[in-house]
């Protein structure tokens, strides 16, 4: 299968805190591939070294096999981003942003059609103020899905989203992915990632303690639901009691 993400030996410090150490991974695409592990672990770090907005350290990062740093232009038509915030002004209205997005690109989707598909279509008048958390957490993965892209970087996908619409986002990521989109997301809810994932990398004080599925997660644990089996990878003291 074709790489799509490819993620070798990335580290990357602040100061005196190694925040990735040494991490390897590969997405194949239309795969979605989870990034876990509890605050503070590196999933975030990990994004933005991937994306070239943090310089790592050490290692290579290739996306779509170009590399980040070198092929930003050509990258950007092809990559979605979900930010946590934008840089907007406060009173634009959710349609105008939408169309500030959509003019930064040479090809993209309909956003009405994504605002649909993400239960914002009666938001389309509202300045982006107005609207809640969870509908600022949904139009803010409608733009990163409005060029289009071949690969979305999703961070912190369903936070602040109420039951109804975290499985509305599940539907229409899987539809994506079924068309071949490749996702990368980082996520605290394990049914989320058991529905969704197709590998997980779990990641504590930014080494990776577990890479493969979430099958293989469960195997490799003494428990039968990934949340149990998360939780014991990412014990602090449990697991190391038990050598004891
Ligand atoms: N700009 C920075 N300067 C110094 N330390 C930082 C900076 N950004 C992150 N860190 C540290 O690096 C480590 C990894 O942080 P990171 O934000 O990647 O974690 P995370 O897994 O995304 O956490 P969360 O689930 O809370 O978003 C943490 O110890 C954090 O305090």
């Amino acid at each position: 299968m074709e790489t799509t993400i490819k993620v070798n030996q990335l580290s990357k410090s602040y100061d005196t805190i190694k925040a990735i150490e040494n991490i390897d991974f590969s997405v194949c695409r239309g795969e979605v591939f989870g990034l876990l592990g509890a605050n503070g672990a590196g999933k975030s770090t990990t994004i933005e070294c991937i994306l070239g907005t943090k310089n790592h350290d050490s290692g290579t990062v290739s996306i779509l096999g170009m590399n980040p740093r070198e092929d930003r232009k050509k990258l950007f038509e092809r990559v979605g981003v979900q930010f946590q915030e934008t840089n907007y002004q406060d009173k634009i209205r959710v349609a105008e942003l939408c169309e500030v997005t959509q003019s930064l690109y040479k090809t993209f989707l309909n956003y009405r059609d994504l605002l649909k598909q993400f239960g914002l279509s009666q938001k389309l008048k509202n300045q982006v103020s107005e609207l809640s958390g969870g509908q600022k957490q949904r139009l803010f993965i409608v733009l990163a899905l409005i060029p289009n892209p071949e690969v979305v970087f999703l961070d912190e996908l369903t936070t602040g989203l109420d039951a109804k619409a975290r499985r509305d986002v599940w539907k229409c990521l899987s539809d994506l992915k079924a068309k071949g989109l490749t996702i990368l997301l980082t996520s605290h809810f394990m049914d989320e990632v058991e529905v969704l994932c197709d590998k997980i990398m779990i990641l504590k004080r930014g080494k990776s303690i577990f890479y493969g599925t979430v099958q293989e997660a469960i195997a490799a644990s003494p428990y039968e639901k990934l949340e149990d089996a998360y939780l014991w990878y990412t014990d602090e003291e449990g697991k190391e009691n038990e050598s004891i």
